[in-house]
């Protein structure tokens, strides 16, 4: 019998939508046939119509879904297992702590909360509290990054040296965003670094950190540069090197360091023109060839795998895998079953992004903000639970 999972859903802006629809879909589509998603309520923090609304207009099936107007009657409600927090970053610690203070296993949005302290609570609450947690990396549990870090594990592409991994979108910035969009304003923690960059780190983590035994992962050392936006201060581009002090496979003696270069910019474009003519956005580099990943970071369409010539310049055979998105999803699905075999398996933390992982993701975030010099407003910086923001 299939494990079913009742979902709260806290927010009803784009991506709760987005998120709504793929849990809606049969996972008989994408060949996962023991686990089931329900979603048994619906919080918005604006007023209980728009929670009503954002059930009618994604065909949630209304008889077994509450509607709420503020975010602690879903924490509250005894119909929820789970609860997904689809707000802005500044407002993720307050939010999953309010969840797990009232004994909610959680899935949070990314960037998991503003800065690393803020995570490493939120993590010790859910170890003391024996909750669930998971940072909602959704692109970690595509079967695209699964194959791509066990080739890596595999030695495919021999000893990885070096991830370059870009996630940008390039447009008329001012027009787009203005002063006060999430993407911008510092008030809710925006910026290109904590909404995009963290897909650039998700590739260089994923392919150089992640794909060690976990005794041999160490964390990089950190230089970076940052671009603000003039309108607002938040970051429009940031480029960052990171140097781990051991490779994937680590069996080379002295153990070889590699680099990640993670990239991203709201003000130029990795895809200028949206078909993949400027090349992977994604290059995975080993002694013995590369992996390409096509489309965009969050949302990788396929891969590439281009062997090394040989000593007499011989090529191997370029092979090209295509990874479609089961029943025209948006492909979080994946993450949402990942989070309900956690759940039946009784796991706190989920082995695709362990915690400590995401500490050390934040922390190299908070040394790039401190390096570029941006800080936000205090008490999105906070640690101080509750807080009135
Ligand atoms: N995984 C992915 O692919 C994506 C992830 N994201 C992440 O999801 C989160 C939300 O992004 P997105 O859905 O695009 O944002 P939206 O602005 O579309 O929605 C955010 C929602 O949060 C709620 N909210 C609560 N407090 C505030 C506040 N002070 N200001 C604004 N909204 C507030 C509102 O819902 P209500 O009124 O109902 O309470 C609002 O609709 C971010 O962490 C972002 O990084 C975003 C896009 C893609
Ligand atoms: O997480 C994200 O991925 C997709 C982007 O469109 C969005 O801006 C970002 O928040």
């Amino acid at each position: 019998m299939a494990y079913n999972v009742r979902w709260g859903i806290m927010a009803t802006g784009w991506i709760a939508e987005t998120f709504v629809r793929d849990l809606l879909k049969d996972p008989q589509t994408r060949d996962a046939s023991d686990v089931a998603h329900q979603i048994t309520a619906v919080a918005s923090s604006s007023s209980v119509d728009k929670a009503t609304q954002f059930i009618h207009a994604n065909k949630i099936p209304s008889a077994s879904c509450a509607a709420y107007g503020d975010y602690q009657s879903l924490v509250d409600d005894p119909n929820v297992d789970v609860v997904y927090v689809a707000t802005p970053h500044s407002h993720h610690y307050q939010n999953v702590m309010l969840a797990l203070t009232a004994g909610k296993h959680v899935l949070c949005e990314k960037a998991f909360t503003v800065n690393a302290a803020q995570t490493k609570i939120l993590c010790e609450t859910a170890r003391k509290k024996g909750l669930f947690l998971m940072e909602a990396v959704w692109t970690r549990y595509f079967p695209l990054s699964i194959q791509v870090r066990e080739m890596i594990q595999k030695g495919e592409i021999g000893e990885v040296l070096r991830t370059m991994a870009d996630t940008s979108f390039g447009g008329d910035v001012e027009g787009k965003w203005g002063k006060t969009h999430r993407m911008v304003n510092p008030e809710l923690a925006g910026g290109a670094l904590l909404d995009l960059g963290i897909y650039s780190l998700t590739w260089v983590f994923q392919t150089l950190y992640h794909t060690l035994p976990r005794d041999q992962r160490k964390p990089p050392t950190v230089t970076s540069v940052m671009t603000p936006y003039h309108l607002t201060g938040a970051d429009e581009s940031t480029t960052i090197v990171l140097d781990f002090p051991t490779s994937t496979p680590s069996n080379s003696t002295p153990p070889r360091r590699s680099h990640g270069i993670a990239m991203t910019s709201i003000r130029v474009a990795a895809d200028p023109d949206q078909r993949g003519s400027a090349g992977p956005v994604i290059r995975i580099q080993g002694t013995k060839g590369e992996i390409q990943v096509l489309g965009m970071p969050f949302r990788p369409t396929g891969y590439r795998v281009i062997p090394a010539a040989d000593a007499d310049g011989q090529a191997g055979e370029v092979r090209e895998v295509q990874c479609p998105f089961p029943d025209g999803g948006h492909g979080m699905f994946w993450e949402a079953d990942e989070v309900a075999r956690c759940l039946r398996d009784g796991k706190l933390e989920s082995e695709g992004l362990p915690w400590e992982e995401s500490i050390v993701i934040m922390e190299v975030m908070d040394e790039v903000r401190r390096q570029g010099g941006l800080t936000y407003p205090a008490k999105i910086e906070s640690t101080e639970y509750p807080l009135d923001l």
